[in-house]
């Protein structure tokens, strides 16, 4: 039986908005741990998170350039999974992923063509890929920017190689880019949100709706 798509909350802050994730049905949630985002999370409350989801939910931390002391402090939380976001070479995350113990999701920029060839660099070290839209110059941070790229781009991508999309996601448009790009799941984070690091229940709610709708 074909898997089906994997729908993933990010950013989320407090218990009621995993609880209304859940009760949606999100098969995955993110936690982020990067002082600079709006949607940072302590390692005390990425602890009582993770605790909160296990066994209901896949969680997952993202880190951006983590050094190996966060890697283990986070790793000891028991995520299911960590998201590397930030300029990791595939031999830092192959590294990552043999010490941390758990699976690991590398996000990787989108915004020309020879960024979609470098792909396949990270199939092998990462459990999974994520292709997220390539931050302007000057951005604050990596990812979370409510930015999309030219989904046109993938199209000379290795149609082997799973993966998951997001960057500008929304309920608005998360049917489009299923049908356009046919991922193995969707990542939302900003679409989701009223401002920035603020998630709204009901646009949690219609974005995994209108995901399942796609198919
Ligand atoms: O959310 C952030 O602030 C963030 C900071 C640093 C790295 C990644 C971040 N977010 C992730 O980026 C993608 C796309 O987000 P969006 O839907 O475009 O807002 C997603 O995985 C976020 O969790």
């Amino acid at each position: 039986m074909a898997q089906s798509r994997i729908v993933k909350i990010c950013g989320i802050k407090s218990e009621d908005l995993l609880e209304a994730a859940i009760v949606a049905g999100a098969d995955m949630v993110g936690f982020m741990h990067f002082q600079r985002s709006p949607r940072h999370v302590s390692i005390e409350d990425l602890a009582e998170l993770i605790s909160a989801a296990r066994g209901r939910v896949e969680s997952c931390v993202v880190l951006v350039n983590p050094d190996n002391s966060c890697v283990a402090e986070v790793s000891a939380l028991g995520p299911d999974w960590i998201q590397l976001h930030g300029p990791e070479t595939p031999h830092r995350v192959e590294a990552i992923r043999a010490g941390a113990g758990v699976e690991i999701m590398k996000a990787l920029p989108i915004g020309a063509a020879a960024d979609v060839a470098l792909v396949t660099d990270y199939v092998g070290a990462a459990d999974r890929i994520l292709l997220d839209a390539k931050p302007p110059k000057g951005a604050d941070r990596p990812g979370g920017l409510g930015t999309s790229f030219d989904w046109s781009l993938l199209e000379t991508l290795d149609p082997s190689i799973p993966f998951m999309l997001s960057g500008g996601l929304t309920p608005d448009n998360v049917a489009a880019a299923i049908g356009t790009v046919k991922p193995l799941g969707v990542d939302v984070s900003s679409g989701v949100e009223t401002a920035p690091g603020v998630k709204d229940k009901r646009l949690i709610e219609a974005f995994i709706r209108n995901a399942r709708a796609a198919g």
